[in-house]
């Protein structure tokens, strides 16, 4: 949540022999009105989804993912939502991002339609500001890939509303909040079990988005958008910024760079170049978030600490001072060699040659190799509880650690982004 960056990029596009994608941000163009949900859904954007699922088995494309022939959303009106959410009422906010207010709605389980609040299940409505230029362009690409993408690491998106400019969107509620709740508006230092388990369901999502036939780009992968179910299983949400991957006769710049600080790779900063590895950047600062309990951009941090990466970069190829950047309120739940290895996954995501990162799924081996790694004495069957495969339910967490941890920042203002 926060504000985010908008701005013309000046380089040219240029071979390099990475991915890189176009986005002029002309949201009228090539866009059509889908029969089927009534969303609009860009001609392109269609056939290139319809492709990458007829190229994979039945549109299969992992053990646990599969892009849809087409999208199963419900269209809500306007009303509809008004009665799910008691008119939008102040105490039914779940929270604010850049682009309009979320709140707790009841629905139906079986049909999805409207009801009462307490009978039915919960969902989160997302209302989107009608005065944000981006908003329909946000609102659309939701529907383009959420409505098209299932994963169990991405959220589900179950339906929405376009209605005299009024823009909505329904999705499943995830009940524990986002991973950035909870490493840096708590109080309790959060526990690493927890953080390594969410990272491993966050990097998974990552992966499938970048294995189908043409890559989705999500571009905006940070701690506030890795929602939590109730058992802290990770599921990225937001995916107004994302991209498909150029087809092979294409090669482009963004014309307008959008992200959030901190996060945002900086090849992509720099040039507007686009590539699946600068979500692989961010997933890497996600990373060095969790290990640290410090926010990957925070103007309050003395001058030259702002950005987390810059200012921490150096100390992660160093065994012993790698020990003083870990958060402090998590001291004897992990060992000295999760920590290392921790570190160095980290440091080749946020390589500064794009080429030089891994893919999200060597990414996804090493951390769940890290997890199994973990054997601190007297911590198994907290290590069981949580793993994530298990389908336990660690509804709350509570371990004797010390809060009030030096370095982390917890209560504090959430990151900035920019380009609204
Ligand atoms: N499906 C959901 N279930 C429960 N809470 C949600 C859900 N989706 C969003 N929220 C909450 O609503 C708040 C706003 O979310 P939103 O996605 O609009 O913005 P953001 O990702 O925090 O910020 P930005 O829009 O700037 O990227 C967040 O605090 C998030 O925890």
């Amino acid at each position: 949540m926060g504000p985010c960056f908008s701005y013309p990029s000046s380089s040219s596009a240029s071979k390099t022999g990475l991915y890189s994608h176009a986005s002029t941000n002309t949201h009228s163009n090539g866009t059509e009105f889908s029969s089927t949900t009534g969303a609009t859904i860009s001609s392109g954007q269609r056939s290139q989804f319809s492709e990458a699922a007829s190229e994979s088995s039945g549109g299969i494309i992992s053990h646990s993912g599969q892009i849809l022939e087409s999208p199963i959303l419900k269209v809500y009106s306007f009303l509809d939502l008004k009665t799910a959410t008691k008119n939008f009422k102040p105490d039914s906010m779940l929270g604010q991002g850049g682009f309009g207010k979320v709140y707790r709605g009841w629905v139906d389980a079986k049909t999805l339609a409207p009801s009462k609040a307490g009978s039915g299940i919960i969902v989160a409505v997302k209302r989107l500001n009608s005065e944000s230029v981006q908003g329909f362009a946000e609102w659309r690409s939701e529907v383009n890939f959420l409505g098209m993408l299932s994963h169990p690491n991405l959220v589900k998106l179950l339906g929405y509303c376009r209605e005299d400019g009024e823009l909505l969107l329904v999705y499943e509620f995830m009940p524990k909040g986002s991973l950035e709740s909870h490493l840096f508006r708590r109080n309790e230092p959060f526990p690493w079990d927890l953080r390594i388990k969410i990272v491993i369901g966050a990097a998974r999502g990552l992966a499938f988005l970048h294995s189908s036939h043409r890559e989705v780009i999500y571009r905006d992968f940070k701690a506030s958008n890795i929602l939590l179910d109730s058992n802290y299983d990770a599921k990225i949400s937001d995916f107004g910024l994302a991209k498909l991957g150029p087809s092979d006769e294409k090669s482009h710049v963004t014309t307008r760079i959008m992200g959030t600080y901190g996060y945002a790779a900086p090849e992509y900063m720099a040039t507007g170049h686009l590539y699946v590895k600068s979500d692989v950047y961010a997933f890497g600062v996600v990373l060095l978030e969790v290990m640290t309990g410090l926010k990957a951009h925070n103007t309050k941090r003395p001058r030259g600490q702002e950005s987390l990466v810059d200012w921490l970069r150096p100390e992660l190829s160093s065994r012993h001072r790698i020990k003083q950047i870990m958060d402090k309120g998590i001291k004897g739940q992990y060992t000295t060699k999760v920590a290392t290895e921790m570190a160095s996954i980290t440091l080749s995501c946020i390589e500064a040659d794009p080429k030089n990162r891994p893919h999200m799924k060597e990414v996804v081996d090493v951390l769940e190799r890290i997890q199994q790694l973990n054997v601190v004495p007297n911590r198994s069957t907290t290590n069981q509880a949580v793993s994530s495969n298990s389908r336990a339910s660690p509804n709350h967490y509570q371990y004797g650690y010390r809060a009030g941890a030096l370095g982390a920042e917890r209560r504090r203002a959430t990151p900035t982004r920019v380009g609204v």
